[in-house]
């Protein structure tokens, strides 16, 4: 495909440095993710994924660089015009509502929305996809369990409309049936449409799933491709895949 008829990226990340104090955590990173695409950001520990993240969301400023989403410039956008905008983001460690139940926690997903019926079919939905929600649908989600946890995180996502979803190491911590489930839902998610950037430590999994893939080492991106493709790469293989 030529630049001349490329898509318009959803996101678009150009040049960006990030930096906590003096450390520079994220140095020229380019990347991109088209409308439709599953897009996977793998690195180890401290690579700078999570900041990378934050910085789209302006959670941390940027040193230098910019960042469109359906172009236009993220500088100075406030979190929930973004939300509005379809832009939604389950951070790591889930950022659910401890004190609130799983109802609460998922409507609080639906807060900028207005259409009642749609939100209650769409609740009963999310209910149908992890049934183990809708038993403890009035349970703190504090006394969940992880990967319970990370189901209503993903759920109140869901509830949110979202049309570019940033996942944060959504298996962290995870038993392994549990990461099968969450990969499963991305990627349903993925197959109704929602563009999705999946930050993973779990390099196989994200790599399958994933149409492209960067990986990402001290705070620049060192390797790029075709998910297929960077599974099968000798440096991947040796230093994500334990090969
Ligand atoms: N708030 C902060 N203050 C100072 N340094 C930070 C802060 N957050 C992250 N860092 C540093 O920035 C670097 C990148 O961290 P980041 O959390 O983005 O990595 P990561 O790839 O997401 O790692 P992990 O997989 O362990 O979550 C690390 O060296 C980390 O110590």
């Amino acid at each position: 495909m030529t630049e001349a008829n490329a898509p318009t990226p959803m996101l678009d990340v150009r040049g960006i440095d990030v930096a906590y104090g003096g450390i520079r955590a994220v140095r020229k990173l380019n990347l991109h993710v088209n409308p439709g695409e599953l897009v996977a950001l793998i690195g180890a520990n401290g690579a700078g994924k999570s900041t990378t993240l934050r910085a789209i969301c302006g959670l941390v400023p940027l040193a230098a660089g910019a960042i469109h989403y359906k172009g236009q410039s993220l500088a100075g956008q406030p979190v929930h015009s973004m939300v509005r905008e379809g832009l939604v983001m389950v951070p790591e460690g889930r950022g659910i509502f401890p004190q609130l139940t799983i109802e609460e926690n998922l409507s609080m997903g639906a807060y900028s929305r207005s259409d009642k019926a749609a939100i209650a079919h769409e609740v009963e939905q999310v209910y149908q996809r992890f049934p183990r929600l809708a038993e403890r649908r009035k349970q703190t989600a504090g006394t969940l369990s992880g990967g319970e946890q990370q189901m209503v995180a993903m759920g109140r996502a869901i509830l949110s409309k979202p049309q570019l979803l940033l996942l944060d190491e959504p298996t962290m911590g995870l038993a392994p049936i549990m990461v099968d489930k969450i990969f499963e839902v991305i990627e349903d998610i993925s197959k109704q449409g929602v563009t999705i950037l999946l930050i993973e430590q779990n390099a196989r999994l994200a790599l399958e799933v994933s149409q492209r893939g960067y990986v990402l080492e001290s705070g620049e991106l060192t390797l790029q491709g075709p998910g297929h493709e960077l599974l099968h790469d000798p440096k991947v293989r040796a230093a994500y895949l334990g090969e």
